[in-house]
């Protein structure tokens, strides 16, 4: 399989401001005038790092090929990774796997086929700026349109772990929820704990960088927005007040600019909002100031190794103090970034800057013995930038200097496998017994595929954060490479080529559960291109197709569903729903998720006609349809699982 299709196995590889004054013993640091802080913060050069302290603990060395699998000439099941958590692990071994034959749903002669068209939701607003409404869509249509066999269900805020339910989903919750059947604290909600239970500052990740307090300084480096998908504005405002009232002499702040989870443009008022708070703590005696930024589909937060010179931009940004752009302050970066009116560049997209001083040097370099923080939450778009950080020999990019005696945390711990990082300031959510667990402990085999973009969705995700095989035996992941492109230029993205090869999949024989995430809707809906995203909905239509039909040949079953909303909405709404419009009478393209619910289809040629959707679990959401995906298979769902959305009719 694969051969000359362009389609790869994936190889986952796995100045010190002696000017101010230093209240240190006080919780609360004394008021001092803005003006007596920020020249001498601007000029001070970094303190000396004492030889002590430089022999602090090396930072690990990046591991041998973690995450999923050796690459192989040919496409064969590469070898498995060990999941290596003790605590984790003596759980799972006490744990009973068995699945029971389901009492009256018979298993498939053929494969299970669950596919995900990410960011496809049914939106209860079907006017002229739903995508999805407006594409012509004869697959997705006729499964409307077969009775008991389509619902929706919920895919956004409490539903899916999230805070509230003011809160759109995401492709990391609603794969953790798909996955697991479970609906577990997420992120979001565990920062908001830590911090208002003051645990935050308890911690060993945060006891790491209060080392760092009187005589470095601290960066946290981020998405600075309030989408609450990556990060939060207030939890970082949280950290920074916390880190300022515990004695930290000198912060600087790395802004990534978001313009994809909130509109386009936003970017400005996040910068000036942060200002504020800076501000607030200079008059406290802490030397604050934002040092260096970049849009955020420019500038560090790449995902899945799709592009790391994102990754490289970031660190010569944040750490060395090189950019292609100066200014001396964030918000007239940001807005000269954006450019004119008429030719705007998107707040996802501006140039990575530098903040630099009068005499044009960069206000805030990453210098030894600094602690650093990155203050997203989710995991994908961390990865990278915490192995540049955290791994002493890393070279996928010459990092020019690696400061000493970093004191390096994330967040949260994005990768438990790999440990990565070492040091973190909130636990992150525990999801255990995912659905792949029980496939693999009971011998099914499964195929998982999907683009770059979405790759670690239907695996890392998908499996509850963990990366790399659960079982290599029994399962292949299939990752096909992403175009390095803004997707509505290209909007097809690699939904033929993934289908190609799950349709080989399909007929293979070799799997019985068959996994696909078309990134489309979701990707394209992101840049706020409403005929590019209609586009975009189109082909997955017609992939869709495709594969119903292959499924059909072999007498398989399958689930069609989404993770969230996305293309489902294109412009902004005012509270009543009417869409907004720009000065110039242009509406105001909408980039982010949407909280619609999302569409739920069962069918297949192998599925009995009595297998129909249950109407007594109306408030389903994206955590119920692994208890499904076992009776379609026909197992019943493991009990500690949200109930499933399907019965054999009597
Ligand atoms: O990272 C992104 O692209 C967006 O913030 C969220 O999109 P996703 O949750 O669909 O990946
Ligand atoms: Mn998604
Ligand atoms: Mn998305």
């Amino acid at each position: 399989m694969g051969k000359g299709m362009g389609i790869i196995v994936s190889k986952k590889k796995k100045a010190d401001d002696t000017a101010a004054p230093s209240p240190k013993d006080k919780e609360e640091l004394a008021p001092v005038p803005k003006a007596a802080v920020e020249p001498a913060a601007a000029a001070a050069p970094a303190p000396p790092v004492e030889p002590a302290e430089l022999a602090a603990p090396a930072p690990p060395a990046e591991p041998a090929a973690p995450g999923a699998a050796a690459e192989p000439a040919t496409n064969s099941i590469p070898e498995a990774v060990a999941v290596k958590d003790g605590a984790l692990e003596s759980q799972k071994m006490s744990f009973d796997y068995k699945l029971q034959p389901h009492s009256t749903i018979p298993a498939p002669e053929g494969p299970l086929m669950v596919c995900i068209l990410d960011g496809f939701g049914e939106n209860e607003f079907k006017d002229e700026y739903n995508a999805v409404h407006v594409a012509t869509t004869p697959t997705i249509d006729a499964l409307r349109a077969v009775p008991k066999r389509f619902r929706t269900i919920k895919a956004h805020g409490t539903a899916v772990g999230l805070p509230s339910d003011a809160d759109m989903g995401n492709s990391e919750v609603g794969h953790n929820a798909l996955g697991s059947g479970q609906v577990v604290d997420q992120g979001a909600r565990l920062v908001d704990m830590a911090l208002e239970t003051g645990k935050m500052f308890e911690g060993d990740g945060w006891k790491l960088i209060s080392q760092a307090f009187s005589k470095h300084t601290v960066h946290f480096i981020g998405l600075l927005s309030d989408g609450g998908v990556h990060s939060r504005a207030d939890q970082l405002f949280g950290c920074l007040r916390g880190a300022a009232a515990r004695g930290a002499q000198r912060i600087r702040c790395h802004v990534l600019t978001d313009g994809r989870d909130v509109p386009d443009g936003s970017s400005v008022k996040y910068v000036e909002e942060l200002e504020a708070v800076l501000a607030e703590l200079r008059e406290k005696g802490c030397d604050a100031r934002i040092a260096s930024g970049g849009g955020r589909m420019k500038v560090t937060m790449d995902r899945y190794e799709a592009d790391w010179s994102m990754v490289k931009r970031g660190w010569d940004a944040h750490v060395l103090g090189k950019a292609p752009y100066t200014f001396t302050d964030a918000k007239t970066a940001v807005t000269t970034l954006r450019g004119p009116e008429d030719a705007t560049v998107s707040d996802q997209y501006l140039d990575a800057f530098v903040i630099v001083d009068e005499a044009g040097a960069p206000v805030g370099t990453i210098e030894d013995g600094d602690a650093v923080v990155l203050f997203n939450f989710r995991a994908d778009r961390m990865v990278e930038i915490s192995k540049a950080f955290e791994y002493q020999d890393f070279t996928t990019f010459d990092r020019e200097r690696y400061p000493v005696g970093l004191r390096f945390v994330g967040m949260m711990q994005y990768d438990g496998d790999l440990k990565l990082p070492a040091n973190y300031l909130v636990p992150p959510p525990e999801i255990l017994h995912v659905s792949g667990e029980f496939l693999v402990k009971n011998g099914i085999t499964t195929f998982a595929c999907s683009e770059t973009q979405k790759f670690g969705h239907v695996t890392f995700f998908w499996n509850g954060n963990r990366s790399g095989y659960l079982d290599a035996k029994l399962e292949q992941y299939l990752e096909i490479p992403s175009d390095k492109i803004e997707f509505n230029k290209a909007p097809d993205m690699k939904a033929r080529e993934i289908t190609a090869a799950s349709k080989e999949a399909i007929l293979s024989g070799k799997y019985k559960v068959i996994r696909v995430n078309f990134a489309n809707p979701d990707m394209v809906g992101h840049t706020g291109d409403l005929a590019a995203t209609i586009r975009a909905v189109e082909t997955v239509d017609a992939c869709v197709k495709e594969l119903l039909e292959t499924v059909d040949q072999v007498n398989g079953r399958w689930i069609v569903t989404a993770d969230h909303g996305n293309a489902d909405d294109m412009v902004q709404r005012d509270k009543k729903g009417k869409p907004m419009k720009a000065e110039d009478g242009k509406p105001l393209p909408l980039t982010s998720h949407t909280l619609a619910p999302v569409p739920f289809f069962i069918g297949g040629k192998g599925l009995p006609d009595g297998v129909v959707l249950r109407d007594d679990v109306p408030d389903a959401g994206l955590a119920n349809v692994a208890s499904t995906t076992f009776n379609l298979l026909g197992y019943e769902a493991p009990g500690i699982y949200k109930p499933t959305m399907v019965q054999m009719a009597a």
